[in-house]
């Protein structure tokens, strides 16, 4: 499913957050939302996904989301938060069914298939073992890794994920990535995630789409978006960028 934002403008306290902001991701990509912080990338996802107000258009297949009902949009595209609202008390299993509630009929329960999604998204995302822990008894990476298992168990063909690495350790940040890999390819899911770490991105992403001060400053393959001079202006940073795996760049940092 393609996605398609064009023209996109949106205000947030009465400030321009995104102006002019377009962008393609063909169906079966991933794109990788970059920029430094406070630059939008947060609010083009929410935006996406029709939970912010603009002017513009933002098409989902051809749809505007904003014109679904929730659970109509809830089965196009999952949205895994940057900072989710857990429910105190509920478990790790019980929270990755919530995924399924687009599926289940109002006043109904949810189905075997439903528990089966649950319990495979689960054992997929080394969760198994947690499935009865409440939430509020996990650590920060194992919490990234429930609401990402929501949204997976979302089984939708659209995946917007906010900085989905960020409380991971190095071993958990590449099980993840595989697995949105793995997904995209077998489901051919489109994917866009903001991500903070740029070596990551250049490794995963097919495009990366740079964000700054609430303008696309840059679009194209990670080679071409990750380049020191790029790096430095945006993110008032030194980096080195050296061709990793597949030409695509590392990053390090340099002392000034
Ligand atoms: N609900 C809100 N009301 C008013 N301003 C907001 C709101 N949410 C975000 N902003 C502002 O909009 C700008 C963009 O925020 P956003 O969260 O989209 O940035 P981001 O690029 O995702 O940042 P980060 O990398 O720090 O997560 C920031 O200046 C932020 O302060």
């Amino acid at each position: 499913m393609t996605i398609a934002v064009r023209d996109l403008n949106v205000e947030l306290d009465g400030r321009p957050v995104l102006k002019g902001v377009s962008l393609e991701v063909p169906g079966g990509s991933w794109t990788a939302v970059i920029g430094p912080n406070g630059a939008g990338k947060s609010t083009l996802l929410r935006a996406i996904l029709g939970l912010r107000p603009g002017r513009g258009e933002v098409e989902v297949a051809g749809t505007d989301l904003r014109t679904l009902k929730p659970r109509q949009r809830a089965r196009v595209v999952a949205y895994a938060p940057q900072i989710p609202h857990l429910p105190v008390g509920m478990t790790v299993f019980d929270y990755t069914l919530l995924g399924r509630s687009p599926y289940i009929p109002h006043l109904g329960r949810e189905s075997a298939h439903d528990r089966a999604v649950a319990s495979e998204v689960l054992e997929r995302l080394d969760l198994t073992a947690l499935a009865g822990r409440p939430l509020d008894h996990l650590s920060g990476g194992e919490r990234q890794r429930v609401v990402l298992a929501r949204a997976l168990a979302q089984q939708t063909s659209v995946l917007l994920l906010d900085e989905p690495t960020t409380a991971l350790d190095i071993g958990h940040q590449q099980q993840v990535m595989e697995l949105i890999d793995q997904l995209r390819l077998a489901d051919e899911l489109t994917v866009v995630t903001t991500i903070h770490d740029l070596t990551l991105a250049g490794q995963y992403a097919d495009r990366l789409v740079l964000l700054s001060e609430g303008q696309v400053a840059t679009a194209g393959p990670p080679s071409e978006v990750l380049t020191a001079t790029v790096i430095a202006e945006h993110f008032d940073a030194r980096v080195r960028v050296s061709p990793g795996p597949g030409g695509r760049p590392v990053l390090s940092l340099e002392r000034p």
